[in-house]
């Protein structure tokens, strides 16, 4: 099948001497391709046009795209901004750190992440909380035979990610539900109507917010307490500058947006290709077998170096935040190029990630380039988390829970004498845009 552009928009324009990808439908622009099949449109707009071009990205408007390997040191750069973020998505990420700069981006960060380095998670008995729930679901799975991988993989993080928040298991039905309507503050059209989505996810998240006000209020009352929201709410209150409950609380919602979507993602990938390639999943049974149990602590992760390289390995090859956007707030250079003031850019981490000028084979699915290195992993070898001062802040508590997946799912299945089984194709249905993930309807059979 052809890709989604256009056919009537074949003409070739500049835009600031740098060419616009033909093909953009009014309204939309080029999103149908970003969703559906962002890398055929890369490869194609390198091969037409350069390493250098212009996406039209709808409502956001055109993003200069550059698959120029420097464009990765604008993540670093002082004079590009993360306020574009907001642009594009205000209900969602207006006054949250992801899309704000210098100081305030630094304030806010230094007071959440240290509950996120592996010594705030293992104080906070994060592993501990998680290897019970993980370890529930796989065994579920394996009675049920078959199931629709995406949607469980969705379901648990969400699961885990409510436990490390605190919510009793009581209250999850109700925040699933507005947590889904908030979503759809993602893709909702700015018509602002009772029972449109809009309508619906403004609601979801003045829900949310009430609920993790109390939270951040208990979290006070109960300064003894450990868990994720106190250790964020001391390291607030403490913070030089005391920030507003606003800020913290829109900060403890990005949390929840940011673990969701991208480690279910993952899941998924990993499970897919344990289940389409009998040799991974050997390899990990036969890790599983030897350590016995599902880790819990970061320290005992070293203890997983096939769980790890799976990890890592399916991210480089299924990036789950395909692309970053940025805004250029003086002149910039790229290469020959100049980038004007003001400029929207698009750093596709998709391309960079399976990029022959930065990996070895990049379009093969390969343990062996984790498990064989001899140097410690370089900020190019973790690209799928960003780069610079908006580096992932959840790297770490990916890292431990999808090693746990891993070893849960490994052990578990081996014990019942079944393994991973593909039961529908791949290809079709896959998305790349805002997050990427493989089909919903995609079905694994355990046997
Ligand atoms: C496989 C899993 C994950 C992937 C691939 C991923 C990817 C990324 C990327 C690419 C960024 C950089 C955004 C930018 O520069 O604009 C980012 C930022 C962020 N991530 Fe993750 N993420 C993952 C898991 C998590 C988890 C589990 C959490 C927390 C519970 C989390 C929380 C955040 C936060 C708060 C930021 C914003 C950091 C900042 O702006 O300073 N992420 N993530």
């Amino acid at each position: 099948m052809d890709m989604l552009l256009n056919p009537l928009n074949r003409r070739h324009r500049l835009r600031h001497d740098i060419p616009v990808v033909p093909g953009a439908f009014p309204l939309v622009g080029h999103l149908p391709a970003v969703i559906c099949d962002l890398p055929r449109l890369l490869r194609r707009a390198e091969r037409t046009l350069g390493s250098h071009f212009w996406l039209d990205f709808g409502p956001a408007g055109h993003l200069m795209t550059s698959l120029d390997p420097d464009a990765l040191a604008l993540l670093r750069h002082k004079d590009v901004s993360s306020a574009l973020i907001e642009d594009i998505a205000p209900e969602l990420f207006g006054g949250t750190l992801v899309a704000q700069d210098g100081i305030a981006h630094r304030q806010a960060r230094d007071a959440i992440q240290a509950a996120l380095l592996p010594k705030g998670l293992t104080q906070a008995g994060i592993g501990e909380l998680f290897a019970p729930v993980i370890r529930a679901r796989v065994q579920r799975w394996r009675d049920r035979g078959d199931v629709t991988i995406l949607r469980e993989t969705g379901d648990l993080m969400l699961k885990l990610i409510f436990s490390l928040m605190g919510i009793p298991a009581q209250d999850l039905p109700g925040w699933h539900r507005k947590y889904r309507q908030l979503l759809q503050l993602i893709v909702a059209p700015p018509v602002d109507l009772p029972g449109l989505p809009l309508r619906r996810g403004r609601a979801a998240r003045d829900w949310i917010d009430a609920r993790l006000r109390e939270f951040v209020r208990a979290a006070r009352e109960h300064a003894s307490r450990t868990g994720l929201i106190n250790d964020m709410v001391s390291a607030f209150d403490r913070s030089d500058d005391a920030l507003s409950d606003d800020v913290l609380v829109a900060n403890i919602r990005l949390l929840l947006l940011g673990g969701h979507d991208t480690t279910a993602s993952t899941m998924a990938w990993m499970v897919i290709e344990l289940a389409r390639q009998p040799g991974l999943w050997d390899a990990l049974v036969e890790e599983a077998r030897r350590v016995g149990a599902v880790p819990t602590r970061h320290a005992d992760l070293a203890q997983c170096p096939v769980a790890e390289a799976l990890f890592r390995e399916t991210l480089r090859v299924h990036p789950a935040t395909p692309l970053l956007v940025r805004r250029a707030l003086r002149e910039l250079r790229l290469g020959q190029r100049r980038i004007p003031t003001g400029t929207d850019l698009c750093i596709p981490l998709l391309h960079f990630s399976t990029s022959a000028l930065l990996h070895e084979a990049p379009d093969q699915f390969r343990l062996a380039r984790w498990l064989q290195r001899t140097e410690p992993i370089r900020p190019v070898d973790m690209l799928q988390f960003g780069t610079g001062p908006h580096v992932c802040m959840g790297y770490h508590l990916a890292w431990l829970e999808l090693v746990q997946f891993c070893i849960a799912l490994a052990l578990t299945m081996h014990e019942a004498g079944v393994r991973p089984r593909l039961l529908s194709g791949v290809e079709k249905g896959r998305h790349y845009y805002p997050t990427a993930h493989p089909s919903m309807t995609i079905r694994i059979g355990f046997s």
